[in-house]
């Protein structure tokens, strides 16, 4: 189990970077990291992996403390991996020799099979004779978290690791990834801002603001009852309405078009989704995104009801 004791870090003097950071992980259990760019999730990692000395606080994995390089010459802990965004490959051997590179050499037939089995997690089983210097961002994205997994890890650490592939790949790679991950039991942190690995993938979700930590829960529940603007806004276009003098916070699919209602608002665009288009609409002289089958012609008066 992962536990960070109110840690806190910064790079420079008088600019904090991680303030007070507390929470635990238990093996297994899936943790993403949300948060505006450059709010600390890749130095959160980092202090985690034992890259940094932290300022205050301890961190420990079951019975170990993580030292950073202070007392620790070799960097990194050594029952986790960390995969960085820039992935840290040898170019010149192929994609499977990358990953035997971190197999017993002297089990040469276990470490075929266990390269071939990671091959087809990352789906890159065609490209195995690959030199690495011939591959896309993406693809190397891929060969990056293989070779994390070719020694199986406790702990997972991954930065962005769907940043580099195309939504096609990203889906079923996702699936793949993270159920085999809740099949080997491996623990896993990933810095992200994308929310489909969070709400999909994740048992919980950690949300940095300001340097601290404003949201630890399950990925439903944040989502469902997010506190303000900032954090909704991590998973989808957000509207802050004042109604009754209330501010309200909606996603744009808690608001629809219905015929009658006190509601009165003027569409102005039309942004086409694929399944849907994102109305942008006046109300009240406030700016309105909902969902909605159709497109709308700009002026037209629609009456909303609001979920
Ligand atoms: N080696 C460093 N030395 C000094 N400052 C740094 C260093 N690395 C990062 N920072 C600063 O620390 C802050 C947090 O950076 P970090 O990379 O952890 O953010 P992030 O949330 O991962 O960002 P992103 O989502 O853009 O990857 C930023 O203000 C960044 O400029």
């Amino acid at each position: 189990m992962l536990k960070v004791e109110t840690i806190s870090f910064s790079y420079r003097k008088n600019k904090t970077i991680l303030n007070d950071f507390k929470f635990t992980l238990q093996q297994g259990e899936h943790l993403c990291v949300m948060g505006e760019s450059g709010c600390g999730k890749s130095t959160l990692l980092k202090a985690i992996y034992g890259l940094v000395d932290l300022n205050k606080g301890k961190i420990f994995w079951k019975e170990d403390q993580i030292f950073g390089p202070e007392k620790h010459l070799v960097p990194g802990f050594e029952n986790f991996k960390y995969v960085a965004q820039d992935f840290d490959l040898m170019p010149y051997i192929s994609v499977s020799e990358n990953i035997k590179k971190f197999l017993s050499r002297f089990y040469p037939e276990e470490s075929e099979l266990r390269t071939q089995e990671l091959l087809e997690v990352i789906q890159m089983t065609a490209f195995a004779n690959t030199k690495v210097k011939n591959l896309s961002g993406g693809q190397k994205q891929r060969v990056a978290i293989a070779r994390a997994l070719a020694k199986e890890p406790q702990l997972l650490l991954l930065d962005e690791p769907f940043g580099q592939i195309d939504n096609f790949k990203k889906n079923s790679l996702r699936r793949n990834l993270f159920s085999y991950l809740k099949e080997k039991n491996i623990a896993c942190i990933i810095a992200t801002h994308d929310k489909n690995d969070a709400l999909s993938f994740a048992d919980k979700l950690i949300i940095i603001k300001d340097n601290k930590i404003i949201e630890n829960n399950a990925p439903k529940e944040i989502y469902n009852n997010p506190k303000e603007k900032y954090v909704a806004a991590l998973f989808d276009d957000v509207n802050e309405l004042t109604i009754n003098n209330k501010k309200e916070l909606l996603y744009p699919h808690q608001i629809k078009i219905v015929e009658n209602s006190v509601l009165k608002a003027t569409a102005l665009n039309s942004y086409f989704k694929g399944s849907y288009w994102l109305i942008e609409a006046d109300f009240n002289e406030q700016k309105v995104f909902f969902n909605h089958m159709i497109d709308l012609e700009k002026n037209t008066e629609i009456n909303l009801q609001f979920l």
